[in-house]
């Protein structure tokens, strides 16, 4: 068993960027219940720890069932990318939450994430229940997401085997966000607002097209016209 990594121990630079990161993923679980991703204690969010602009081998992650009011700077738990809690000023006891594993094999194998998110939305998880793939009938679809939302397979949690539905899932897709089958939805992002951004979007598109499908008919924007969307909206809009 190798000797566990002490947060204070590690460079004062470095230990800044773990406490920067930490505010920022504690701030950002207030966005779940926010905009109705999750109730209870479900969902998570995650961010790699970044130093210099370089990514570190150490990410952060809510604790285990602890409720969102009372998630803040101080309990949010430190682990390395083999999702081991790391001595971090935390009581030992503290766990880190159960989907760990699946966001440390993301960061492991997906180079350029920097954030994880993982939520039970209703209407995303709708279509992950009917293990169908939102289909790409927006233009908000488009800009975010590229083309469909794909459906992930079906995947216990305790081990690398949602991270891995994840990861070969998005692999083969332009989308952040992945329907886990009969389980909800995970995004991920250059950072973890951006994987927020997705998980906000993902619910909001989860919605639309479902209550667009039960008026009749849908149609699908052509691919072509969706690549072209989703060029500007990842490259031109907004401020710069
Ligand atoms: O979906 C699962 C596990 O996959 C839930 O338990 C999850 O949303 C919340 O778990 P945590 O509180 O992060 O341990």
């Amino acid at each position: 068993m190798s000797e566990k990594i002490v947060l204070a121990e590690l460079d004062a630079d470095l230990q800044a960027a773990v406490a920067a990161t930490r505010q920022k993923v504690a701030d950002l679980h207030a966005e779940l219940p926010r905009w109705g991703l999750v109730v209870w204690t479900a969902g998570n969010v995650s961010e790699r720890v970044v130093l210099d602009g370089v990514p570190t081998a150490l990410f952060v992650i809510k604790p285990s069932g602890v409720s969102y009011d009372e998630l803040g700077t101080d309990n949010m738990v430190v682990c390395t990318l083999d999702g081991e809690k790391i001595v971090d000023g935390t009581p030992d006891s503290l766990a880190p939450s159960s989907d760990t594993a699946a966001h440390a094999y993301v960061y492991r194998n997906m180079e350029g994430v920097g954030g994880v998110v993982h939520t039970h939305s209703t209407y995303a998880t709708a279509w992950a229940a009917r293990r169908e793939p939102i289909p790409c009938a927006l233009t908000m679809m488009g800009d975010e997401f590229g083309g469909e939302i794909p459906v992930g397979p079906f995947a216990l949690i305790g081990d690398d085997s949602i991270g891995r539905g994840i990861v070969e899932t998005l692999r083969g897709s332009t989308s952040p966000a992945v329907l886990m089958a009969n389980h909800g939805p995970f995004t991920v992002g250059k950072d973890a607002r951006a994987a927020v951004k997705a998980a906000v979007m993902c619910e909001e598109v989860a919605r639309t097209v479902h209550i667009a499908r039960q008026g009749g008919e849908i149609h699908l924007i052509p691919q072509d016209l969706v690549d072209r969307l989703n060029d500007r909206y990842q490259n031109v809009y907004g401020q710069h």
